[in-house]
This record gives structure tokens, sequence and C-alpha cells, in this order.
């Protein structure tokens, strides 16, 4: 086994608190239940992460799958409910299997199962990382999905990979592993594409390689698509990702020695803070504003709060409070936040100088339609 130590790798070697996901694809060793042995093998390594004082969370997936293998379905159910039926019998034959393997080597687990609206909520998004936070003190090794059984499709993570890089973000935690069953990012779909190469490194939030990511196989959901996509999200708090595979033998020692596996995407800007990551997870969006070029360059460049007279137009039903999404004249994204006012009366203001708003509207919430505060720049 070579030990080569790659320029560049310094940070997922000097990593003191990663999380690790691991995907449908590889726990389910292709469909036939749950590969025990295979995963017995990732908790001996992460127990030895442990024993080097490497702190690690766990996100697995495979609910879904192990239950679909225990009830005797060939096929993934398409219904929600027989989807949550699945992920109900599955994720108690995956936190058995986990508990015993952390068992022998003398560590305890925890079993937490989140939802994007736990998230979401600022109490319960605080509330669950202080319960993290102090499992992870207590040297326990939680091991997170989504709670399969009670979400709706309106606010379901559905792949774990955005998961993994939420939860990284919650712990600030140096770096996220995405253990799959491809060596890493390919310049093309491996399964269509037999000469396609591997990416050894890129920059998180790289357009070039959303490009290049497809879709997932039959068990998992996203594919490299949200693999990518995750990266982004772990870079807002400074995390590096790894995608790599997790047949590759010890692979997460020696991805913490150092090693060149896999592909390592690494932020290129310095993290955001926390509340404003909170902001930037948000899935629910309830509206849109479109603004002039001016308002664009000031986002970008000073980080101003968003004025009224810098929004040419909205869409949406929104209230004050919701989240929006604000696009420039060509529809691209550049900021999401929140506003102070709901879609009514921010028409009635939009293009004037926020010293008119209250004659307009008889009152002034705020003299911005979103203050900076509360609002991020993608
Ligand atoms: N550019 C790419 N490089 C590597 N794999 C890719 C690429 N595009 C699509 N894939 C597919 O993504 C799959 C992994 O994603 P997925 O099936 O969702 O697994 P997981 O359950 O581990 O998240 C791979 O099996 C691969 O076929
Ligand atoms: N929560 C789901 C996992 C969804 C899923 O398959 O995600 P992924 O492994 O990222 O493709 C489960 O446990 O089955």
């Amino acid at each position: 086994m070579s030990n080569e130590r790659a320029p560049g790798r310094e940070a997922l070697a000097g990593a003191r608190r990663v999380v690790v996901k691991i995907g449908s694809a590889l726990l389910t060793n292709d469909g036939r239940d749950l590969d025990e042995a295979a995963i017995g093998g990732w908790v001996d390594q992460i127990a030895e992460l442990h024993r080097r004082g490497i702190e690690v969370i766990l996100v697995s997936s495979g609910a879904v799958a192990a239950g679909m293998v225990r009830l005797g379905w060939r096929s993934r159910p398409s219904t929600v409910h027989e989807l949550q039926a699945a992920a109900a019998v599955g994720q108690n034959g995956l936190t058995e299997c986990y508990e015993g393997h952390f068992a022998r080597h003398g560590l305890i687990t925890a079993q937490i199962l989140l939802t994007h609206d736990d998230l979401s909520n600022r109490k319960r998004y605080l509330n669950a990382r202080s319960a993290l936070r102090t499992l992870v003190d207590l040297r326990v090794v939680p091991v997170i999905n989504e709670n399969d059984t009670v979400v709706t499709d309106e606010i379901r993570f559905g792949d774990n990979d955005t998961l993994g890089a939420l939860v990284a973000n919650l712990l600030e935690a140096d770096a996220l592993v995405i253990l799959t069953d491809q060596e890493g990012l390919y310049d093309a779909d491996p399964r269509y594409h037999p000469g396609a190469r591997l990416i050894n490194e890129g920059r998180a939030g790289d357009p070039a390689l959303a490009a290049v990511a497809g879709t997932g196989g039959a068990l998992g959901r996203g594919g490299m698509t949200t693999k990518v996509l995750a990266a982004r999200l772990a870079a807002r708090s400074g995390a590096v990702t790894v995608i790599a595979s997790g047949r590759q033998p010890e692979v997460l020692i020696r991805l913490s020695e150092g090693e060149r596996l896999g592909t390592l995407l690494r932020p290129e800007q310095a993290p955001i803070a926390a509340r404003k990551r909170w902001l930037a997870g948000q899935l629910q969006v309830r509206g849109s504003l479109t603004l002039d070029a001016g308002a664009v360059k000031v986002l970008r460049g000073r980080g101003s709060s968003l004025l009224p007279v810098g929004v040419k137009a909205l869409s949406g039903n929104f209230v004050r409070g919701d989240m929006v999404v604000c696009v420039d004249e060509h529809g691209e994204r550049i900021a999401k936040g929140l506003v102070n006012y709901g879609a009514e009366e921010a028409l009635k203001i939009l293009g004037r100088s926020s010293h008119q708003i209250e004659s307009i509207l008889g009152y002034m919430e705020a003299p911005e339609l979103i203050h900076r505060d509360n609002l991020v720049v993608l």
C-alpha cells in the first residue's frame, strides 16, 4: 500500500473533526442486504481514527435499500408511504448493525434522524447543534440519517450528500468524506464512459464540475451531482470534501494520513458565518426578486443590504420573514434572504427610494427590503 503524501492534502491530514458519509450504493452491496462485512471494516477505521483523537460523525444511508431487501421488494417502490415503510424497517437493521460493530471497539453510538425542517427552524437547528456537540464531547459516535418516515417531498434532502454537508456546517467540521462506489469524480460518468478519467483535485463550487457530474445508480439517489453540490455547501464553513471509494482498503485511515485518493474539493472562499450558512441552507424559497445591475454589484461587492430601489420585479406570494431568491436580469441566482415586506407591499415600493416607503405604505417596517444580516450571496 503506497503512502504517497501529496501537496495540498494537508487539510485532510490535519483534520480534527470529520463527517463521513456512506452512501446506499455501498452499504447494501449492490442490493444484497446490508453489507455487514464492509460496514464492520468502516467501523474499524472510524474507531482507529477515534483512537488517534479525530472526532468522526457518521452520516449513513441505506435504510430504504435495507428495508426493501427485508421486505422482499426487488425494485425501489414509487409511492411515498412504501418508501417510508421500507425506511422504517431498514433503519432498524442499520442502527443495530452499527451499534454492534462499534461496541467491539468499546464505542457508543447515537442514532439521529433529521429532516430539513429540523435544520430550517432556527430553534430546532440550535437544539440539534447542541445535542450533537454534546455527543461528540462525550466521545459518542453520532450515526445520522434523514428521518425518511416523516418527511414529505417538500421538506426532504432526498440524498444524504446534502445532509452530510449540512452536518459538516452545523458542527464546523474540517472535512466531509463522501464514500461511494466509484473512486471519485470522473470527467464523465464511468458507467457509460469506460475511458473517463478521475479528477484528483478541484475547487468546490467550480461550475465545470457540476457539468461532468451525472445522476446515481439504482440504489443511490443523487449520483455525483449532489456530491459536487455538497462540496460547495461544506465549503461554506471551510470544510474540504473528499469523494472516494469505500471499497479502497483502509480508505479513511489513508486519507487521514494525507494519501492521494479520490477527488479532493477545496473551499475557494473564506468560511461564512454560521447564521448566513443557515440562511443559505434553506430549501423553501417563497418568491423571487429581480435586481438591477447596480444592486447586483453592491450585494456582491460590498455585502450591502438590498434596498427597494434596486429591485425591478418580483414573483411569488411571500409574506414578511419568508425566504426569497434574488436573481439578476438574466435570471442568474445572486443571493437569498429573508424579506422585510410581503409581496403585496414590496410590489408597491419596488424601484422607490427608502425614504418614500412611509408615504407609500403608511408605515415603514425597515428601510431595506432585505437586511444584510438576513442576506447571503450565493
Ligand atoms: N462524473 C462521474 N464520476 C463518477 N461517478 C459518476 C459520475 N456521474 C455519475 N456517476 C455515478 O454516480 C454514482 C454514485 O452515486 P449514487 O448512486 O447516488 O451513490 P451513493 O449512494 O454512494 O450516493 C456512481 O455509481 C456513478 O455511476
Ligand atoms: N435516507 C435514505 C438515503 C437516501 C440515499 O440513498 O442517499 P445517497 O446515499 O446519498 O444516494 C436511506 O437511508 O435510504
